[in-house]
């Protein structure tokens, strides 16, 4: 199952704001937002802030500011706590459906039913002993002190759908827990605000990570008590670290903060996210609508897939090789360097981090103090040095000519003038540094100068 070409769909990342995204979390976001982007439809950022003790403010934020880093910029960004008024609208009517049921049971009464079941070879489903409670029975409950909880009265068969991913699936509700929308405090779980949401939001596919596969089947039931079409679905398989534990927000996991402060580029983050555990190779993009051509849900792998920091780095720099000079003019600004196309397109293709176009910008600027072992060679060769203004051809002339006139060549040739006019035994190709660097300084080092 594919999205329907020109469907315009309508997508959503929904993350809980408990901890900073990481990589795994990237994977959704970033699918959801280029296929999106790629169909002409809408991505919506849903922030899943239900649970108030856990969510907080600041990790809301963080979240947009790590989209925004990633370069994806949600249609339109909603909050659940802002939604109550929905889902307990949707309450109402699955009550009035006879679908939503009160139950009285504490935790640890589930839990000795669970043993006892266990015991006797029985799966660990709930019974739906509150089922059969009659009205003063539960009266007398209510009296004791206890609060319901609310279960979804879930219809006993087969769910399916054609996943995005993992094609036709099956859920068998017989063998599942009706499953508890409402908690006693009259907090909502995930399962049933997810749903309404999409239903008003008009979402109409859903892509997320195989740990909501189980939601799914259940969800699918939501949907149609509440008398509205499902969405379609896809699974993603999950990202584990290089050693294959599981990742967390709440662990503070593979941050994307921290990747960014560690001088990971965006479109390397984003490209390994969603390329790791596909039938695509690892590889930079110059662009996230390059990495939305790369997508094919239909292609992902079925195995957890485990993102290895050593292979970031690895795309980081190959990626930086490929930038073309508009994605990074303002960055350089901003790092207070002229935004100069000669210059990046001179140096990119020797950047680990973007950070590190200072360091070339200060061999191309000076000071630099040149490096000489054989002054004499130097000024045979600064003799040489074709008349300003220099460009690419220019460092080619002028060795060939050191070469006729010394007889020098290869590393004994080259080596010698890099050393003077950089200071260092490896860079960028001279033939581009050159006119970069100028006469002046080039005609300085040379002499041995700091310039
Ligand atoms: N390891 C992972 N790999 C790929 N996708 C993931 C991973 N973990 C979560 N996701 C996806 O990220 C999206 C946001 O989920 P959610 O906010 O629940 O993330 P989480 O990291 O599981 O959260 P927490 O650690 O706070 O429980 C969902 O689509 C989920 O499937």
């Amino acid at each position: 199952m594919t999205i329907p070409p020109g469907s315009r769909p309508t997508l959503r990342f929904a993350p809980s704001p408990t901890g900073r995204l990481h990589i795994g979390n990237a994977r959704s976001a970033v699918l959801n937002a280029l296929l999106a982007r790629a169909n002409g439809g809408r991505f919506i950022l849903r922030l899943d802030d239900t649970d108030r003790e856990r969510s907080r403010e600041e990790h809301a934020q963080a979240i947009r500011d790590d989209l925004a880093w990633l370069g994806l910029k949600p249609d339109l960004v909603v909050r659940q706590s802002d939604r109550f008024a929905l889902y307990d609208a949707a309450v109402e009517r699955l009550k009035a459906a006879g679908r939503l049921y009160p139950c009285y049971e504490t935790e640890d009464e589930l839990e000795r039913r669970r043993k006892r079941q266990a015991a006797r070879g029985l799966p660990p489903v709930y019974d739906r002993a509150a089922l059969s409670l009659s009205a003063e029975e539960r009266a007398a409950l209510e009296a004791q002190g206890r609060r319901p909880h609310w279960r979804f009265l879930l219809e006993h068969r087969t769910v399916s759908w054609d996943d995005h991913v993992r094609g036709p699936s099956h859920i068998d509700a017989a063998s599942q827990s009706d499953p508890v929308l409402v908690r006693a405090d009259g907090a909502y779980l995930y399962t049933l605000p997810s749903v309404v949401d999409d239903i008003d939001l008009g979402v109409t596919d859903v892509v997320r990570g195989e740990d909501h596969v189980t939601n799914t089947g259940v969800q699918i039931q939501i949907f149609e008590a509440l008398g509205a079409p499902a969405p379609r679905f896809g699974h993603h398989n999950l990202l584990t670290t290089a050693s294959g534990e599981g990742l967390s927000k709440r662990l503070g996991h593979l941050s994307l903060g921290a990747l960014r402060e560690d001088g990971m580029e965006p479109l390397a983050v984003a490209a390994l996210a969603v390329l790791v555990g596909s039938a695509q190779a690892v590889r930079p993009v110059e662009s996230l609508d390059e990495l939305a051509s790369l997508i094919d849900l239909g292609r992902l792998s079925r195995a957890p897939a485990r993102f290895d920091e050593a292979e970031l780095e690895a795309l980081n720099a190959r990626t930086l090789h490929h930038l073309p000079f508009a994605a990074v003019a303002e960055r350089l600004a901003a790092a207070g360097l002229p935004a100069d196309e000669a210059f990046w397109l001179a140096v990119r293709g020797n950047l680990s981090r973007f950070a590190d176009a200072a360091q070339w910008r200060r061999v191309v600027d000076g000071p630099v103090t040149p490096s000489v072992e054989d002054a004499g060679f130097l000024a045979e060769a600064a003799a040489l040095l074709p008349p300003a203004p220099w460009d690419e051809t220019s460092w080619g002339a002028w060795t060939e000519r050191v070469r006729q006139a010394t007889g020098r060549k290869g590393k004994a040739l080259f080596m010698p003038l890099r050393l003077a006019l950089t200071g260092l035994d490896h860079g960028p190709e001279l033939k581009a540094l050159l006119p970069l660097i100028g006469e002046a300084r080039a005609r300085a080092r040379l002499a041995g100068r700091t310039a």
